[in-house]
Parts: C-alpha cells; sequence; structure tokens
C-alpha cells in the first residue's frame, strides 16, 4: 500500500515539474532574448562608458528587442526602425511615462518639469501650455532677433580669427551661441556682460547634465542604492547642482522683479505670470517650484543638443571636403549680398537641411532618447512586455542600421535626395527628436538654431585644420552622457569668404 502511495506521489511530481518547465518555456519564449548576466548586477557591467555603442553590439547577437537586467530593473532595449515603430506608435499609450531617477528626481523638484514627469493629467497639460506659450512657431520667430545679433557677435569673432589665420575652438563657439540666446530669450540676459560669471554658468549645466546621465546606484537597487550614492558622494555632490541651480533660478527672478522690463516677454516673464494667475495644472496650482523644474527642461533640453548638431556637422564637412564645396555652393548661389542669412532663406537650402539630417542620423545627440516606464503589457515582436520594464529606443542603433541605410557608414547627404524622410518623428529611421506622445516639442526651436548657426558659418567662412594637422586627424570620438557630443573639441581656421 505504501509503495503505491509512494509511486503516486512520485507520478504526480513527475507531472507537476514537466507542468512547470513547460510554463517556463512558455513564458521565456514570450521574453525578449537576454545577454547573460551577474546576480545582484544583472547586466549592468555591460553597458560601458558609451551605453548605446554597447547596447548596439549587444543587438547584432540578440537582435532588436533584448531584455536586460540593470540592477533589480526589468529593461528593454528596441535597436531597429521597425520595433520602434511599435514602440513609439503602435504602442505609445501603453509605455510613455517615465520612470523614477534619482538625479532627475532632484533636479525636477519632485518631477514637476515635462521631461522626467510621469505620464498623467498634469504632464497632458503642462506640456499643452507649454507647446502653446513657450515652444510655439511664434514664439521662436520673436526670438529671431536675439539668434541674429548673437550670430552676428560670432561672424565678428570668427573674422578676428581668420585675420590673424588662428584656430576657432567651434564647440565652445557653438556653444556659447546657443548659451547666449536661449539665456536672452528665456531670462532677457545677456550673457557675455551679464553678473553670472561665463564659467560659472557653463558648469552649472554641465554639472546638471552630468547628474541627469550619470550612473546612479538609485536607480538600478530601488531598495538601497541610496547607501552607495551617500558613500561615493554622488548625492552631496547632486544636492549641491540643485542648490547652485536654485540660486541662479532666484537671482533671474529677483532681476525680473527689480527691473521694469521693456520690450519681448521672455520666458520667466510668461511663467510667472501665469504662476500669479494661479493657472491650474492636473491635480493643483503652478507654483514657483513648477517655474524652476519649466525652466530647468529649457536649460537642459536647448543648449546642449543644438551646440553638438552644429559642432558634429562641422566635423563631418571638413572630413567630407566635397559635401563641403557643395552645401556652400548653395549657400552662396542662393544668397547674394547679405550680411546675414534669416530664418525665411533657410527654406531655399534644401542640401543643408540634407546634411543636417545625415548629421542627425550619424549623431543624434540623444542617442537613446529619454527612457519611458511601460505602464500596461504589450507585445513587440510577439514577445511580452511587462509593466514597471524601463524601455529605451535606441535611436544611434537605428541610424547605423544596414536594414535601413546603404553603406550606413558613409556620409553621404544625397540619400535624403529621393525620398521624404524627414526628422519629424514619423520615419522611424530617423529620430533624433523620438516621436509619439513624449516627441521633443522644442524641435522647431531646435532645428531653426542649427539651420540658422550652420547656414551663416558656411556662408561666410572657406574652414580649413589647423597647421600641422590633416583632415584625417580629425577625430569623430564620442563624449559619453545624456547627450552625446563630440569629445574632443573641434578647432578649425576661418578664411573669410569675399565672393560675396
Ligand atoms: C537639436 C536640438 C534638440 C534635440 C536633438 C532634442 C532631442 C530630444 C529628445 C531625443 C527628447 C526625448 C524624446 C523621447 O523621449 O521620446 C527630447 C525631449 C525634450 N526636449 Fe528636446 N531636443 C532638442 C532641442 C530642444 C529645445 C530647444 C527644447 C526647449 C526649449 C527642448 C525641450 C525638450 C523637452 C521639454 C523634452 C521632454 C518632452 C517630454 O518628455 O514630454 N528640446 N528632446
Amino acid at each position: 500500500m505504501a509503495t503505491i502511495w509512494f509511486l503516486s506521489l512520485l507520478f504526480l511530481c513527475c507531472i507537476l515539474l514537466a507542468a512547470f518547465k513547460h510554463k517556463k518555456r512558455r513564458t521565456n519564449q514570450q521574453q525578449p532574448p537576454s545577454p547573460p548576466g551577474f546576480p545582484i548586477i544583472g547586466n549592468l557591467h555591460q553597458l560601458g562608458e558609451l551605453p548605446h555603442q554597447s547596447l548596439w553590439s549587444l543587438s547584432k547577437t540578440y537582435g532588436p528587442v533584448m531584455l536586460l537586467k540593470l540592477g533589480s530593473v526589468p529593461t528593454v532595449v528596441v535597436s531597429s526602425s521597425e520595433t520602434a515603430k511599435q514602440v513609439l506608435k503602435i504602442n505609445d499609450l501603453h509605455c510613455c511615462s517615465r520612470p523614477s531617477l534619482a538625479g532627475a528626481k532632484e533636479l525636477s523638484y519632485n518631477y514637476l518639469d515635462i521631461a522626467f514627469s510621469p505620464f498623467d493629467d498634469y504632464w497632458k497639460e503642462l506640456r499643452r501650455i507649454c507647446v502653446q506659450e513657450l515652444f510655439s512657431a511664434k514664439r521662436v520667430h520673436s526670438i529671431q532677433p536675439i539668434k541674429e545679433e548673437e550670430v552676428r557677435k560670432l561672424i565678428v569673432s570668427a573674422t578676428e580669427s581668420a585675420s590673424q589665420k588662428s584656430p576657432v575652438n567651434l564647440s565652445e563657439k557653438f556653444l556659447d551661441l546657443t548659451v547666449s540666446v536661449i539665456c536672452k530669450a528665456a531670462f532677457s540676459l545677456d550673457f557675455h556682460t551679464s553678473v553670472l560669471n561665463n564659467d560659472g554658468f557653463d558648469k552649472l549645466i554641465h554639472d546638471a547634465f552630468l547628474f541627469l546621465g550619470s550612473f546612479s546606484a538609485s536607480n538600478f537597487f530601488p531598495n538601497g542604492g541610496w547607501i552607495i550614492d551617500w558613500l561615493t558622494g554622488l548625492q552631496r555632490r547632486r544636492e549641491k547642482s540643485v542648490k547652485d541651480l536654485d540660486v541662479f533660478y532666484q537671482q533671474m527672478f529677483d532681476l525680473h522683479k527689480q527691473e521694469n522690463k521693456q520690450g519681448v516677454e521672455d520666458f520667466v516673464d510668461l511663467l510667472l505670470k501665469l504662476e500669479k494667475e494661479e493657472t491650474v495644472l492636473g491635480y493643483g496650482k503652478l507654483t514657483r517650484n513648477h517655474v524652476k523644474a519649466i525652466l530647468m527642461n529649457v536649460l537642459l533640453g536647448a543648449i546642449n543638443t543644438s551646440a553638438m548638431t552644429m559642432t558634429w556637422a562641422m566635423a563631418e564637412l571638413i572630413r567630407n571636403p566635397r559635401v563641403m564645396k557643395k552645401v556652400q555652393s548653395e549657400i552662396r548661389n542662393q544668397m547674394i549680398n547679405k550680411s546675414v542669412i534669416t530664418l525665411d532663406d533657410i527654406d531655399h537650402l534644401p542640401y543643408l537641411k540634407m546634411v543636417i539630417k545625415e548629421t542627425w542620423r550619424l549623431h543624434p545627440p540623444v542617442p537613446l532618447l529619454l527612457p519611458r516606464e511601460v505602464m500596461s503589457e504589450f507585445e513587440i515582436n510577439g514577445y511580452k512586455i511587462q509593466p514597471k520594464t524601463l524601455l529605451y529606443v535606441n535611436v544611434w542603433a537605428i541610424g547605423r542600421d544596414p536594414d535601413s541605410w546603404k553603406d550606413a557608414d558613409m556620409f553621404y547627404p544625397e540619400r535624403f535626395m529621393d525620398n521624404n524622410i524627414d526628422a519629424k518623428g514619423q520615419n522611424f529611421e530617423l529620430l533624433p527628436f523620438g516621436s509619439g506622445r513624449r516627441i521633443c516639442p522644442g524641435m522647431y526651436m531646435g532645428t531653426t538654431m542649427v539651420e540658422f548657426g550652420l547656414a551663416n558659418m558656411l556662408y561666410q567662412f572657406d574652414w580649413e585644420v589647423p597647421d600641422g594637422m590633416v583632415v584625417e586627424d580629425i577625430d569623430m570620438e564620442e563624449s559619453p552622457g545624456l547627450a552625446v557630443g563630440k569629445k574632443n573639441e573641434l578647432l578649425l581656421v576661418p578664411v573669410k569668404y569675399l565672393g560675396h
């Protein structure tokens, strides 16, 4: 009798084990492929200094949908135009929230900004109002005189370098240009003569960016990671960066109170007006902290991204003299006797627009977009993606995907000649601004800044590599971070063009 009981029990165990194994295999089949990782840290060690590049290499083995474990956080990375479309278009509503990230939390006064706020009514209303009031085409056109004035200053300074045959640090100059335009448009602040010390401001922006993009243990080990951040000193440095930015905003508010400003309404005027009118957004009234969080997005979203694009474009052009000559001829044949090229003129420069798209294909300034968090289960290529999963779209890898692009490594703007591919989020092979509900709301402002800055620098000057260098010495190494720029500064010698 005991033997029968024992055999029955054994049989039952075998059936249960088989059923469990079958279920596990089925569940695994529904999960995307994963590179093997270590206990506790998972795949964190595989990210390296430039995660978009490491993830691209992994995707060549594990496919365009991969599941990684970053610490204790399940993370899906998509790396092809087709899977990006499934995420950003077909399933956008399932995955357009943002994860809680330690650096972002502090810099955004607990997610009161647009970029890091979760997907909710507050975010929807805030984004709508900012798109209408701050990022609209009307607003972009209203700041055009500011851009023209700052570009004129840049032309004067490069003309001086040309007369001395000395190199211009274009990485620095383009950053200067965007900082000056944004400071004037947002704060009515003349960056060059302001109370701010320039180095201090650059550091402020640099540090804030660093903390947004840097490795923080709290992000990957929600239950105890803060101890590591505290021990490594990251938490203290992050708090200091937030405090410094806070002091900067406060100075701006004080200046706006003191001065009886005349002329164009700047971003601070507008946000303070909304605060005074007790504008209700989602769950409550707009407060001073909301204003600061929105200003943080303007500062960090607008400055680096445009400057990086202009620098990458000039680096590609100097390495490709045929393209440089062609784009300059287009500009110079169209514009005769102009001191500054205007925004309207740009519409007549199709090849310049192709050069910029080609630059964004190879050098998207935010290569993994901003991370998303899945809100409800959905499928990509038949794989089930669970709620709370962290989601990255590797637009850097998509720009180099041989399935989408012929001779993908080549800088060849003509590839855009016979197609309608643009960078506005409808063509999933080219996504410098992302797509879907979270697409960059500053796209028009950023694009016009890049077009305008580059057109003028290419119209006014020919460019040469400094003495003792050859074109091949211009490297294309990338700097690490949330936004990826050229690691080594780009130094080129301007030669004043006298043909106009
Ligand atoms: C060349 C210039 C620019 C590039 C390449 C760029 C790129 C991006 C990218 C890739 C995203 C993330 C999209 C996603 O997660 O799907 C983003 C978001 C954002 N950008 Fe830009 N950007 C640029 C200029 C600007 C400017 C000028 C502003 C503001 C003045 C701005 C403000 C923002 C904001 C607020 C978000 C967050 C949107 C949200 O989460 O709803 N950006 N940008």
